[in-house]
């Protein structure tokens, strides 16, 4: 395949260190200062860029033509409008706020276990997520389906809450710690015990070749797809 990197930052070169082990050609390195690029030199564009960047940058792809994976996170107030454009154009689109496969993994478990926890009101539920010190965004995007995953099936909540002790929300710590890639936890604790549920990424290469996967599946579709579909889990 031939793809575009839009966003050539820490993902954008781990993408590009694994497509091309892949097989892959890079043709497109779009970055900060790159205005007039033709994203038609691409069969698939992958977008790992900046919030306030992400929803124009997948706008251009779509009315291109172009299917397009995004993992930018921190830009969800546009994603049903980028849902909309989609399928008025009959492209191809996936975003993930994760594309490794043992998050995946990871949001099945906690809507398992959230289920399970559903009826046991003497438990309370916290998101925890701990970054490098130059992520832009908070909570993290992981964080976020996490929360959202809970709410859908816990009885007991509606909203989550960033950074502030509120009984009835989920509330969500956001850490940002020197290189850490990326952990994630769930605890639920009572007054005589604390069930965690964690997963800790060691490096960049899993979300990387998830979203090179999902390029490679993307191929030939049309619709608004997510890593469900990709992975065939859940
Ligand atoms: N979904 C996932 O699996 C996953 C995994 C890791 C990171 N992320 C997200 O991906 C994004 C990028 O992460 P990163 O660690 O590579 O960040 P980064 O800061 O290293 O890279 C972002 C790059 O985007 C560039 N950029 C700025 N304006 C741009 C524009 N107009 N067009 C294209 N590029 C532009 C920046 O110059 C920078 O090089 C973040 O939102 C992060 O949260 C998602
Ligand atoms: O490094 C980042 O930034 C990451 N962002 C995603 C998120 O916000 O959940 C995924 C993990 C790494």
């Amino acid at each position: 395949m031939k793809i575009a990197l839009l966003g050539y930052g820490k993902m954008g070169k781990t993408i590009e260190q694994i497509a091309i082990q892949r097989g892959h050609q890079i043709v497109l390195k779009v970055d900060k200062d790159d205005r007039d690029y033709d994203i038609t030199k691409a069969d698939v564009a992958i977008d790992f860029s900046i919030p306030s960047v992400a929803f124009s940058n997948i706008s251009n792809c779509i009315n291109n033509q172009i299917p397009v994976i995004s993992g930018t996170t921190g830009w969800l107030e546009d994603y049903n409008k980028a849902v909309t454009l989609c399928k008025e154009k009959q492209g191809a689109f996936i975003y993930a706020s994760n594309f490794s496969l043992g998050v995946n993994i990871f949001f099945e478990l906690n809507k398992t276990l959230a289920r399970m926890m559903s009826n046991l009101k003497q438990y309370k539920v916290s998101v925890e997520e701990i970054h490098h010190t130059q992520k832009l965004d908070a909570p993290s995007g992981t964080a976020i389906t996490l929360a959202n995953d809970i709410i859908k099936e816990h009885s007991n909540y509606k909203e989550w809450k960033l950074e502030e002790s509120d009984k009835d929300a989920i509330n969500i710590t956001a850490k940002r710690i020197d290189d850490v890639p990326g952990t994630h936890a769930i605890t639920y604790e009572s007054e005589v015990d604390t069930i965690t549920i964690e997963h800790v990424a060691h490096n960049r290469q899993g979300f990387a070749l998830g979203a090179v996967v999902a390029a490679e599946w993307i191929m030939g579709k049309t619709g608004v797809f997510t890593m469900n579909d990709v992975l065939n889990i859940g």
